[in-house]
């Protein structure tokens, strides 16, 4: 190869990196206009780069560099003024120097651009100004040699500056302090979200109300926002983007990698390999065939029959389409994308149900499963990136390979200009939709929560009537879903309508290039059926990239909250060295306790409680006094603000949740049910139970005569939530599974509310019996049941204010001695009445 040609050569790969290194720092930094607007109304947010870094001295650098390349362009046009231009010479130099002027542009990471612009920049550069030199030394070139050697030096100066500052500079986003708040949380703030048609009204109020309201309603205020016309807090990944790049928005996604990439799984990868094996064979195939239909055409101008090669191109085309590899490709193709959504609907339900009890209560459980269902916008994502945009890159080398062999680098270069130019325009236009997505991403939740709602409350519905109500609010929520879809739908089809318009513009240029080529004699006519075949394989890459982007961008948005969810840290967690808890005896220690749900209002404090095992502590107290929050302290539901919860003189915080739980037995004040039969319900508190053993803790309960009187016996179906049985049987059915479970601790809270009187003796019986070998929490507001327990402690306030048995808390006189007289004036007052009636 000639000194002349190497030179070329690496001009040309110096102008396809040039291009490549701007393209890149622009899709990693791109900030949407409407990204600087709400950093501009945030001012809390920190700017990441540091303007300073784009000093006078670097501009003029770079703006220098930039001109010499527009002197070798001149040099060259004045030399060829009477000559035939040759277009490679001219191209390559004029992409140089715009690739140097777009780097004085931008703020952010300047100093990285610089850097991955001047590098690979000297080292081409490099051996093109010692080949010049030893091949040219006459004088008449030594202008030319002298600029590319400042320009060399300005080169090597520029990375050598910029290396110590980009050290420097690699710091971490800021996030918004606020990045901690909940998960699809309520609160409200104002930004210029707007939604066409009507708001879907919230509870208890009307749709003018809330219009009227809305100025006046603080945020968090209603905690049923539905309000469409409120921009929702920004969640994490959105205050990425909104703050960062899309560089730093991409790469926030890689949380979910683990799930998508099969590192053990060898039949996935199996299936990976023959995926690529068969791209690779279409990527063969798809230069092969235009190759062979140019042979055609040239034996045919030159008078020949070309039936072999007719029969190649046969063959080829038969194993090229959906017969063929594409065939293979998309056989393969099933059980990766199934392990992809095996890995993140897993991640994502194994998430939500590791989460604490303040996660569950702060979310709306319909969104919380909508997000999850989102997770099928990531199922995608390994398929796209690894078997739709690595193969599609590919081709787009080889084509340009090619493009290079058969026309010249210009063709090449016009084609990678076209590519950036496409991609550019995406990431651009993207931005002006992406807010629509959002926006779409949101009613579809809204209208999925209304929904649930509805469904799951339909007994309150029909209480009130409330149907058409429902239906208005349904009906809205549709057509904002419906609305979002259009505004999104048609910004998306005229954007790409837009883009496409480049196409046959770059058609035009290298047809262009082409025709010259074989005026000139340096193709021949078959190279441009050649073009005209391959064009489609040839701008397939670009247009289907440019596409990918943008679904693969919606898919994103699309799965925000999914990566939010996955993000959200469970409040609580084991210590890394927890303790499995076994052998209980049933000591338990509350010593100086103090709780508070929220930081703000203190729930509980200084709470001193020791009970023995084997005794029934009951608490009393008026509503709101934190009885039913001790429970939960002692499941460590939550954890305590102060103090310390020993049980056998194990903090609960030193000892697994699993084991705890298996503790402690609880019959709550709503017992829930599942949508099953009432053997299932009652053995899901341990699953090993033979039914004889269901029967016994259901006779203990005093419910297994009843449950016997049901249509199917212990195979009747309870309904949704036991809708089907009524609340006093809901409570036996609770305290059924207690029995089975067999705990060393129990927690009654107000197990017998719902039962009548006569059950309730039964119950109290069984109870007693039980509590023998346990150690009993009882929550009651009804005295009467906890008369016998060994301590009864009164609650006030979030503290104990009395406690001892009941004949020593009636002689105190105090508290408790009242509330005992209310409840037995009340029954007594209640009695007479009944009688004057009668
Ligand atoms: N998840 C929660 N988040 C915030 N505050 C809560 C939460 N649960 C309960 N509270 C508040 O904590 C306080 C104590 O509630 P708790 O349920 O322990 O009272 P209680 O004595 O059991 O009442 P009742 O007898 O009516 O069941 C109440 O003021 C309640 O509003």
């Amino acid at each position: 190869m000639s000194p002349d040609r190497i030179c070329a050569v690496l001009q040309a790969s110096s102008s396809a990196v040039a291009m490549s290194s701007i393209f890149i720092s622009f899709l990693l930094n791109y900030e949407s206009s409407e990204d600087k607007d709400s950093k501009s109304k945030k001012s809390a947010v920190q700017p990441i780069s540091n303007p300073r870094r784009k000093s006078t001295i670097r501009l003029v650098a770079i703006i220098a560099t930039s001109l010499c390349y527009i002197f070798d362009l001149a040099h060259y046009l004045s030399q060829s003024r009477h000559g035939k231009l040759n277009s490679d010479e001219i191209v390559t130099p004029a992409l140089l120097a715009l690739a140097w002027f777009l780097t004085c542009f931008g703020k952010r990471y300047f100093v990285g651009r610089l850097l991955i612009l001047s590098l690979p920049s000297f080292l081409l550069d490099l051996p093109v100004v010692v080949l010049k030199t030893i091949s040219f030394g006459a004088a008449a070139q030594r202008i030319p040699l002298t600029v590319d050697s400042v320009r060399l030096t300005l080169e090597a100066l520029l990375f050598l500056t910029s290396l110590p500052c980009f050290r420097a500079s690699a710091q971490p986003i800021k996030l918004d302090t606020e990045e901690t708040r909940p998960f699809l949380s309520e609160e409200t703030e104002d930004e210029d979200g707007q939604l066409s048609g009507p708001t879907p009204p919230s509870y208890g109020s009307t749709t003018s109300e809330r219009r009227k309201d809305d100025n006046s309603v603080s945020s968090g205020s209603d905690s049923d926002s539905d309000d469409e016309d409120d921009e929702e807090p920004d969640s994490r990944s959105t205050q990425l983007r909104k703050n960062g790049t899309w560089g730093e928005y991409i790469s926030s996604f890689k949380i979910v990698l683990p799930y998508l990439i099969p590192r053990n799984d060898y039949k996935v990868q199996a299936a990976l390999l023959v995926c690529i094996v068969g791209l690779i064979a279409a990527r063969i195939l798809n230069f092969l065939i235009p190759r062979y239909l140019a042979l055609v055409t040239d034996k045919l101008i030159a008078g020949e029959a070309p039936y072999y090669e007719m029969t190649i191109v046969f063959i080829l085309q038969f194993l090229h389409g959906t017969s063929g590899a594409e065939m293979l490709v998309d056989l393969a193709k099933i059980p990766v994308e199934q392990f992809s959504y095996r890995g993140v609907t897993n991640a994502a339900f194994n998430h939500v149900m590791s989460q604490g009890l303040d996660f569950h209560s702060d979310r709306d459980s319909a969104e919380v499963m909508k997000a999850i269902e989102q997770g099928e916008a990531l199922n995608n994502i390994l398929e796209r990136a690894a078997l739709d945009i690595s193969p599609t890159l590919l081709d787009m080398a080889a084509a340009l390979v090619i493009l290079y062999t058969k026309f010249g680098s210009t063709a090449m270069l016009c084609m990678i200009f076209t590519f950036y130019c496409f991609i550019v325009l995406e990431v651009i236009t993207f931005t002006w939709n992406v807010k629509n997505r959002r926006t779409l991403t949101k009613t579809r939740r809204e209208e999925a929560r209304i929904q649930h709602q509805a469904v799951q409350g339909w007994q309150t519905v029909s209480a009130f009537n409330m149907f058409n109500y429902e239906r208005f609010r349904f009906g809205a929520a549709v057509n904002n879903h419906l609305a979002a879809d259009l505004r999104w739908g048609a910004t998306d089809v005229i954007i790409s309508g837009m883009i496409q318009a480049l196409v046959p513009t770059t058609f035009f240029i290298l047809s262009l290039i082409v025709i010259r080529e074989i005026a000139h004699g340096r193709a021949t006519p078959g190279e441009f059926v050649f073009l005209i075949q391959y064009w489609d394989y040839l701008i397939w890459p670009i247009k289907w990239l440019a596409h990918e982007y943008r679904s693969l961008m919606s898919n994103l948005v699309d799965a925000e909250r999914l990566l939010d969810l996955l993000n959200t840290e469970p409040t609580v967690v084991d210590k890394p060295d927890a303790i499995e808890l076994d052998n209980v005896t049933g000591h338990v220690k509350f010593d100086n306790v103090g709780f508070s749900y929220d930081t703000k209002r203190s729930v509980l404090h200084d709470v001193n409680i020791e009970a023995t095992p084997g005794q029934t502590i009951a608490f009393v107290g008026a509503t709101g006094a934190g009885k039913s929050s001790l429970a939960k302290l002692l499941l460590r539901y939550y954890d305590i603000t102060s103090g310390s919860i020993k049980i056998d003189g194990h903090d609960v915080r030193d000892v697994t949740q699993g084991s705890l739980r298996d503790t402690i037995g609880v019959v709550p004040q709503d017992p829930l049910l599942f949508n099953a039969s009432i053997m299932e319900n009652i053995r899901y508190a341990r699953l090993s139970a033979t039914d004889e053993e269901v029967h016994a803790a259901c006779r203990a309960a005093s419910i297994h005569d009843k449950i016997l009187t049901f249509t199917r016996g212990y195979r009747t179906p309870v309904g949704e939530n036991g809708v089907k049985l009524s609340g006093g049987e809901v409570q036996r059915v609770a305290i059924a599974r207690a029995f089975l479970k067999s705990p060393p601790i129990l927690i009654l809270d107000e197990a017998t509310s719902a039962v009548d009187t006569e059950t309730e003796a039964l119950i109290q019986g069984a109870l007693r019996d039980l509590s023998v070998r346990r150690t009993v929490f009882v929550v009651a507001h009804r005295l009467s049941t906890i008369v016998a327990a060994d301590q009864i402690l009164v609650m006030h306030e979030g503290t104990v204010v009395e406690r001892g048995t009941h004949r020593e808390l009636l002689e105190k006189r105090g508290r408790y001695h009242g509330l005992w007289q209310k409840q037995f004036e009340g029954l007594s007052e209640a009695h007479q009445s009944r009688e004057t009636h009668t």
